[in-house]
């Protein structure tokens, strides 16, 4: 979910879809899978089930991109990861900073997801001084007044940000003037930014709310069904 102050259109440039935006890294992450298993080609039923994801959405997604796939055949998995990928800006390296590297903050840094997929990451920044120095996943952790020439030098446009939420808007507002514009934000705070500045917002409490709220609901039906005469609801109704 994208925050802050800035009005993103709901279509990117070249007319494709947001929505289909999001679905491009699922359709990426199992053309990635087949690849590695070196499979040629892959029929849009095929690949719409291991994205999971609808097979008439699927084949209208990959319109946008004008690759159409060939009838009988499916479509060419290398190919289309080429596609996706160039559509995405994968094509080329994006370095990343952390700010914040705490529990979670160390925990990206060892995540080697990252840097496979092209986001190298340039530099860690805390403000704890006496983290200073500290080798985390084979970098050292920087101070954050180094930040504005850490983005300079390594020409940073996106910035993850895991510090408390109480400093998340102020290390968002120095990501911002030292010229970073995309920013993937891990605190549980929403953001201001300036137009021209994409936040993505990660919550995994938020993530686990939902299904707690489809397991009181799967509960309640259980408990439901298990009623002599079904006629009294286990779980009243708000
Ligand atoms: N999105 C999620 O799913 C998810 C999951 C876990 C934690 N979190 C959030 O991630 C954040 C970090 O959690 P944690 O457990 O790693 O906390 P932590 O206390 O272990 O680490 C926070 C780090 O941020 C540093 N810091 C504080 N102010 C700073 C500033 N102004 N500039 C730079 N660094 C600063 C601290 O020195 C510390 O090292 C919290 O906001 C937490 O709520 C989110």
């Amino acid at each position: 979910m994208a925050t802050g102050r800035s009005h993103r259109p709901a279509t990117r440039s070249r007319g494709i879809p947001e929505a289909t935006v999001a679905r491009l890294p699922l359709y990426l992450r199992a053309l990635t899978a087949l690849s590695e298993r070196s499979v040629p080609t892959v029929s849009s039923e095929e690949l719409a089930a291991a994205a999971g994801v609808n097979s008439a959405k699927l084949r209208k997604d990959f319109s946008y991109l004008g690759s159409y796939g060939t009838r009988g055949v499916g479509y060419d998995v290398e190919y289309l990861v080429y596609q996706i990928s160039r559509e995405l800006g994968l094509t080329q390296d994006w370095p990343v900073v952390i700010v914040g590297i705490g529990n979670l903050g160390a925990a990206l840094a060892n995540y080697g997801g990252f840097a496979s997929r092209g986001f190298r990451v340039a530099a860690l920044l805390d403000a704890d001084a006496s983290l200073a120095g500290r080798l985390v996943a084979g970098l050292p952790v920087r101070h954050i007044d180094e930040l504005e020439s850490i983005v300079a030098d390594n020409q940073v446009s996106i910035g993850v940000i895991a510090t408390p939420a109480g400093a998340a808007q102020e290390v968002t507002d120095r990501l911002v003037g030292a010229g970073v514009t995309s920013i993937l934000n891990f605190a549980p705070t929403v953001l201001s930014v300036p137009d021209g500045v994409d936040v993505r917002k990660v919550d995994l409490s938020i993530e686990l709310q939902i299904l707690a709220f489809h397991e009181q609901r799967k509960a309640g039906e259980t408990e439901g069904r298990q009623e002599p005469d079904g006629d009294v609801p286990a779980v009243m109704p708000a």
